[in-house]
């Protein structure tokens, strides 16, 4: 089969998009891990499908498949450009869309200059998703990873995130310390792993070692977990740059119940075909 897709990415954090709602096609995680592999001459971060809503309450189903083929609970440069694609590819004139995901509903909003912002729902804070044998301390805990401890704070935003709080992200070895956190034994289904640096209170560097996929440019539900954190330990004020590898995201959070806020870039690079 032939399959239609677009690369996209959202602050450099890389898609293959592919809409199943007019293309009809059963994809495989070998598929997944294919196409991600640069099998067909095209890598990604992620893989995102758009599928037809599965209830009238949404407009559309949103799927998230890592580089190493596993599907996640959520993504949020990836539902930024899922708003621009179902627009620019006509499959809804709205500019407000509600989207199912494996961790719960988010609600988007295509804003101009291709900017779109995501409810992205309420942060848990060490939630199921995440079980800890280490002790879960007020709004930190203490990892041991290899002959060091780290002092993490573990949010989920749907996908589980262990941010930690470092003097000078570029001085992280994350291809060293991003793989010990991602495996570590207290995060059963795995964990992705952020490097905060505190800028000001409205402002932070951050570095993402992705579960499933590595360091990436960008990482949207890294900086939410992150801001979340930072504004937990009263080290942040409520909106907050964060700037990432690869280009900036708005965060804000009002506080516990609400839905985290993040607003940010889109962009279409080239479309594609590739043989399933
Ligand atoms: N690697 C993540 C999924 C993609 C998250 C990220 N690309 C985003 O923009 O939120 C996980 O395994 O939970």
């Amino acid at each position: 089969m032939i399959l239609k897709f677009t690369k996209m990415h959202g602050a450099g954090n890389d898609f293959v998009v592919i809409d199943l709602v007019s293309q009809r096609c059963k994809l495989r995680p070998r598929d997944f891990r294919n196409i991600a592999d640069r099998r067909f001459g095209v890598g990604c971060d992620q893989i995102l499908l758009v599928e037809p809503p599965g209830s009238p309450e949404v407009d559309f189903r949103y799927r998230i498949f890592n580089a190493d083929g596993g599907e996640v609970e959520q993504c949020g440069n990836g539902a930024r450009c899922f708003a621009r694609f179902v627009r620019e590819k006509k499959l809804t004139a709205k500019r407000v869309l509600k989207v199912e995901t494996a961790g719960g509903v988010i609600t988007l909003r295509a804003h101009e200059q291709h900017q779109v912002e995501v409810d992205m729902g309420v942060p848990e804070f060490a939630p199921a998703n995440i079980p800890f044998a280490a002790e879960q301390q007020a709004d930190s805990y203490r990892l041991a990873v290899a002959d060091q401890t780290f002092e993490i704070g573990a949010v989920s935003m749907g996908n589980p995130h262990a941010v930690t709080r470092v003097d000078d992200v570029d001085a992280m070895d994350l291809e060293d310390l991003g793989p010990q956190i991602e495996n570590h034994p207290d995060f059963p289904q795995r964990v992705n792993a952020g490097f905060m640096q505190i800028v000001s209170e409205n402002e932070i560097k951050l570095r993402v070692f992705e579960r499933g996929v590595g360091e990436t440019l960008a990482c949207g539900t890294g900086a939410c977990a992150a801001v979340v954190y930072g504004l937990q330990r009263g080290w942040l004020q409520d909106s907050v740059t964060v700037q990432l590898p690869g280009g900036k995201l708005s965060i804000s959070w009002p506080g516990d119940g609400q839905g985290v806020i993040m607003t940010g870039p889109t962009a279409v690079v080239f479309e594609g075909t590739i043989k399933i």
